[in-house]
């Protein structure tokens, strides 16, 4: 088991403990957070495999908890159901000392974490996550959110947990697809600020992309350290935050233009192919080596992830643009991009010419109407 510590002087120290066999541990690990009631936010898949484990434990423990389950899937991070579930937990009548427990991917922590954020004001919640994606990325930091039609996330709140405990065992149930979704963030944080990492992950830890459990887990603490590192720095994205964001302002208005259908693409499959346009794009500014550009695409096709936008569908231009300008990185209509000097060497380039990225956009393939 291993505990990495998130702090920073903005919020609540909070560790995240990563280790085997954890779900049977959770009622230790959270009774003395929760002194009264829990409601374990999921979704329907995973309250099927993994939510009894869950109560039991709690159980044991004498923490009382109910069960709240979303339908699975990035439409639940929307309007209604954050509305539904925030009946819910008025209906079991929680107060302000009950704790939310997410217990799943990355939707299920950003909707439970958004209706935590919101509920009486603000109540204390544990992610328990269950995806790769949310076990490196998505529970530590404090971003929740929802989407709208207008774009990804753009509704939401900072709310740290008070608890993160990610149990590599219980990746064992997760379809493959999604173990190298979630794979896709894992590089991410080897292209930010960690060559070694990325050598590791291209090389011997690659098993992990396939479901591998020794490379899986330090692949999740070697992101975690990453990840907290960044966000105990810079909690709400001032600056050195925004690296996180590496692929997603591609990433992000590609989702957005297939309708949030995660069966097209998957979040980590957007991610994978907006780090590689990210490479591509800082490679046509001289900004990094055309080796880099290559060894960058290598690696993530061979981990079955997309490389180009037509892999994930047709496009047109200003539809992308108009949705990029939205992003919550962009300044007075200027768009902010994460772009690279090398592997391990990224960085954020505020004020990108528009005109550029237009330009650039119809090399990768995407179509012109103007
Ligand atoms: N808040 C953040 O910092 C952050 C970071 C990265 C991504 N995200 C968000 O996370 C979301 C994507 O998360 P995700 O990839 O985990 O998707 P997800 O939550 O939709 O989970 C993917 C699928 O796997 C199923 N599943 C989950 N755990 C399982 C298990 N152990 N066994 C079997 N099936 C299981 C789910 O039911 C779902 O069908 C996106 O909305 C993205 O925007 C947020
Ligand atoms: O934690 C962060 O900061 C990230 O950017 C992590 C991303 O992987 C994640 O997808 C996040 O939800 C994106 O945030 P957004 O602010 O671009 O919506
Ligand atoms: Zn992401």
């Amino acid at each position: 088991m291993t505990t990495i510590p998130v702090s920073g002087g903005a919020f609540a120290a909070y560790d995240v403990v990563v280790g085997r066999g954890l779900l049977a541990e959770v009622g230790k690990h959270v009774s003395p957070i929760a002194k009264g009631r829990t409601v374990i936010i999921t979704d329907q898949t995973v309250a099927a495999i993994h939510a009894e484990a869950l109560t039991a434990s709690l159980t044991a423990a004498g923490v009382r908890s109910e069960v709240v389950a979303v339908p699975a899937g990035e439409g639940s991070k929307s309007f209604a159901e954050l509305e539904r579930v925030l009946d819910r937990l008025l209906e079991i009548g929680l107060d302000r000392k009950d704790v939310v427990i997410a217990l799943g991917g990355g939707v299920v922590g950003d909707l439970a974490g958004l209706a935590a954020a919101l509920y009486m004001r603000g109540i204390d919640f544990v992610q328990i996550p269950t995806t790769l994606l949310a076990q490196v990325d998505s529970s530590v930091g404090g971003k929740t959110a929802i989407d709208t039609p207008r774009g990804k996330n753009l509704v939401g709140a900072f709310h740290q947990p008070r608890l993160v405990l990610a149990d590599i065992d219980v990746l064992a149930t997760l379809p493959e697809r999604q173990v190298r979704s979630g794979w896709a963030e894992v590089l991410k944080h080897g292209l930010i600020c960690d060559a070694d990492f990325f050598d590791w992950l291209a090389g011997e830890g690659a098993a992990g992309a396939s479901g591998d459990p020794a490379a899986l887990e330090h692949a999740v603490i070697r992101s975690v350290e990453i990840k907290s590192a960044v966000v105990g720095e810079d909690e709400k994205e001032a600056g050195r935050r925004a690296l996180l964001n590496l692929g997603h302002t591609f990433g992000h208005a590609v989702e957005t233009e297939v309708g949030f259908d995660e069966g097209a693409l998957a979040h980590g499959e957007a991610v994978a192919l907006g780090c590689c346009m990210a490479f591509r794009y800082s490679a046509r500014e001289g900004l990094c080596s055309a080796e880099d550009v290559a060894r960058v695409e290598a690696v993530i096709a061979a981990a079955g992830l997309p490389t180009r936008l037509a892999q994930a569908g047709a496009f047109e231009a200003d539809r992308l643009l108009a949705l990029m300008a939205g992003d919550k990185k962009a300044e007075g209509g200027a768009l902010t991009l994460i772009l690279a000097r090398g592997i391990g060497d990224a960085f954020v380039a505020k004020g990108v010419d528009t005109a550029k990225v237009r330009t650039f956009l119809i090399e990768e393939g995407v179509t012109s109407s103007s």
